[in-house]
């Protein structure tokens, strides 16, 4: 996807397998709330191509099948909450879920005939939350959905997007910047930067894939013994030498090693943009290694 500015995201491939709990993580202006924008046809790719359960973005099939909730959760300010249900229930005719709606919004005690302007930023949250589930889609694209949530309520519509997706295989792909809360909920894990994709795959394969080091070491630079290894990011501090190693086979010598928790290995790619990208099988594209393709199916 070009701007005028340039470019915002390129080469830019991966392949979401359905029924995962996906966090989107990248720093700021990374590209994160251009790939929503592809997948649900709010932007068009210039380059390159994007399938949502087989089909283009802006198809019927597509759009049918998948709910966005954007950054800035547009609603109409004027309507009430149950006017804006009503307005989800008459979208989606056939597949609202009108109970599952009514009760994410009367869990926050928001009450069904106050109107969207007078509603705190959390509440109205909270009402795009209840349109975005009411639709029962198999794919849900959130857009920092916890971003103006406190955090007991952030803890109750994480609890209940994961009771739903594990019901129903919904298919989620959710941008944040919390680590520590995207661990306790993603299964799946896309990691982009520069408008590339660093990290691609699910949560427990890509933590597996990597071992953080720590020891005591000779000199400066790497040490001999881990040299082999691919070094994601190494923070030397004296002597003492911690680092992220992507292992190609045992690791050698005095070395403390542990396997990286979700937070420090996001946080390791985030520091280190120009580390080698891992993409594991289940996140590649068949038939493709590069291009600008990304896909839910
Ligand atoms: N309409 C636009 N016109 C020109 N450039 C744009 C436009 N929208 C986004 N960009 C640029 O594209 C890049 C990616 O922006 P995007 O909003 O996708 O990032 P993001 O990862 O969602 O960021 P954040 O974490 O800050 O929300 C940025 O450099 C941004 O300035």
């Amino acid at each position: 996807m070009r701007y005028r500015r340039g470019w915002a995201l390129r080469d830019c491939s991966f392949r979401l397998p359905a029924g995962r709990i996906c966090g989107l993580v990248g720093p700021n202006g990374a590209g994160k709330t251009t790939l929503l924008g592809t997948a649900t046809h709010v932007l068009e790719p210039t380059e390159g191509d994007l399938r949502v359960f087989g089909a283009a973005p802006g198809s019927t099939e597509a759009v049918r099948r998948t709910a966005f909730l954007a950054q800035e959760k547009p609603l109409f300010r004027r309507f009430t909450v149950a006017e804006t249900l009503r307005l989800g229930r008459e979208l989606n005719p056939g597949s609202w879920d009108q109970r599952a709606a009514e009760n994410i919004v009367r869990a926050g005690n928001v009450p069904l005939n106050a109107r969207i302007g007078t509603l705190s930023g959390g509440q109205r949250t909270r009402v795009a939350f209840a349109l975005a589930f009411g639709k029962r889609p198999d794919l849900l694209l959130l857009d920092e959905p916890m971003s103006d949530l406190d955090p007991l309520v952030r803890h109750e519509l994480m609890a209940t997007l994961m009771a739903e997706a594990a019901e129903h295989g919904t298919t989620v792909l959710m941008s944040s910047h919390m680590l520590a809360e995207l661990e306790s909920v993603c299964d799946y894990l896309v990691v982009i930067a520069s408008g590339g994709v660093r990290l691609a795959g699910g949560v427990d394969e890509l933590r597996e894939a990597h071992t953080l080091v720590t020891g005591v070491r000779d000199g400066e630079g790497t040490p001999k013994d881990l040299a082999h290894h691919t070094v994601v990011e190494s923070r030397p501090s004296g002597r003492q030498y911690t680092a992220l190693l992507r292992p190609d086979g045992p690791i050698g010598g005095p070395w403390e090693t542990d396997t990286p928790n979700l937070e420090e290995l996001l946080l390791a790619y985030l520091r280190t943009p120009e580390a080698p990208p891992l993409i594991t099988p289940s996140a590649q594209v068949p038939g493709q290694a590069h291009g600008i393709r990304a896909v839910a199916a």
